[in-house]
């Protein structure tokens, strides 16, 4: 069973509300483009993939009830730069917006109000389809690249925060890799960091990896070093909020230290993200926006304080990994490259072997 992050049908959509996981699964209706605003910010849905789709749908959801009336092109305007502000980090939602956006002006030129918000709305219901297909060839790539310098062993993964079912469409990026090498029976174990202070891999890893059987263990972030040098880990994994131009990667806050860590035990350290995540606009990190979140996130749980009232409090939500310490590789829809050959491979000008 893969937990659905996303119930859509034409005119109608939830999200789970990833909050009250892993203790209640609650479906919430999204009526608005103000609604997955609000979710999207709330981190009610989250995982960059999911932002993009959640948000785009909310907008098919209004355009189906004949929002922006005879001008749907400015309200299709308005409402995806509004969804795109909501956290500025990840790229899919502004990747998506520009996209749809130039997709909308040019269907514009050619069809009536109506038949313009007909065809907008089907451009992002392929987003659905689209994504869990790339996600399930970026689990396949990522599974036979770390299995090639492995040839008969099972395999021990290390991955951060959570990137599966629960943060796509479906199937996962960096934790799809696992569903592959589970499904071809070569995953050993993964392990999996709590995540603080969100505590993604805690509640939504470890519930994902515990209702499909897979082998698990949680660990906190602080223990990630020592397993490495303990655990035999064969690779760390992790997924990707944004990678730029050379292969710098904005990912979970925490996930620097584990490419560090990596480096000092010779384990190879991939991401693991589709091309809608990656922003060949930016140079380097350096150019990446890191959203900062509340306090009050860092210092309680589930609103019971566990910091001393008064304490000053720096809650980054996601730092920038160099592509010098990508070590193993981009896992991508389109094969796995190494930071370096990134820009050739999204622009078609490399293939995967
Ligand atoms: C495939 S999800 C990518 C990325 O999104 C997560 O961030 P958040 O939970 O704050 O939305 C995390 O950085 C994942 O690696």
């Amino acid at each position: 069973m893969t937990l659905e992050s996303i119930r859509y049908r034409a005119g109608s959509l939830q999200i789970l509300n990833q909050l009250l996981l892993p203790h209640q699964t609650t479906y919430e209706e999204i009526h608005s483009v103000q609604d997955a605003y609000e979710a999207i910010k709330s981190m009610k849905v989250r995982g960059a993939p999911a932002i993009a789709i959640v948000g785009c749908l909310s907008l098919a959801v209004e355009l189906r009830a004949g929002a922006g009336g005879d001008d749907p092109v400015t309200f299709i305007r308005e409402s995806l730069c509004h969804l795109t502000s909501a956290r500025p980090t990840a790229v899919n939602m502004g990747r998506a917006a520009r996209e749809l956006m130039e997709f909308a002006e040019n269907e514009s030129m050619e069809k009536n109000s109506e038949q313009l918000r007909e065809s907008v709305i089907s451009w992002i219901e392929d987003m659905l389809e689209r994504d869990v297909n790339d996600n399930k060839k970026i689990g396949n790539y990522g599974a036979q690249h770390i299995l090639s310098g492995v040839p008969r062993d099972s395999v021990t993964i290390l991955t951060h925060c959570n990137t599966g079912s629960l943060a796509t469409a479906g199937y996962g990026t960096a934790l799809g890799v696992v569903r592959s090498l589970h499904t071809l029976g070569r995953l050993k174990r993964v392990y999996c960091t709590e995540t603080r202070p969100y505590n993604q891999g805690s509640r939504l890893t470890a519930y994902e990896a515990v209702a499909e059987g897979i082998p698990a263990t949680l660990i906190t972030d602080s223990m990630a070093a020592l397993t490495m040098r303990e655990m035999n880990i064969t690779a760390v994994v992790v997924g990707a909020d944004r990678v730029v131009a050379n292969g710098d990667t904005a990912n979970k806050v925490g996930t620097y230290q584990l490419a560090i860590s990596a480096k000092h035990h010779g384990i190879p350290f991939y991401v693991a993200a589709p091309s809608t995540s990656c922003d060949l606009s930016l140079e380097s990190g350096r150019d990446i926006i890191i959203e900062v979140r509340p306090p009050e996130e860092l210092t309680s749980i589930n609103g019971i304080p566990i910091a001393a009232p008064g304490i000053e409090v720096w809650n980054p939500a996601f730092d920038v990994t160099p592509h010098q310490l990508i070590t193993g590789g981009i896992i991508t829809e389109l094969g796995v490259f190494l930071p370096s050959e990134l820009q050739a491979a999204l622009t078609g000008r490399l293939t995967a072997l």
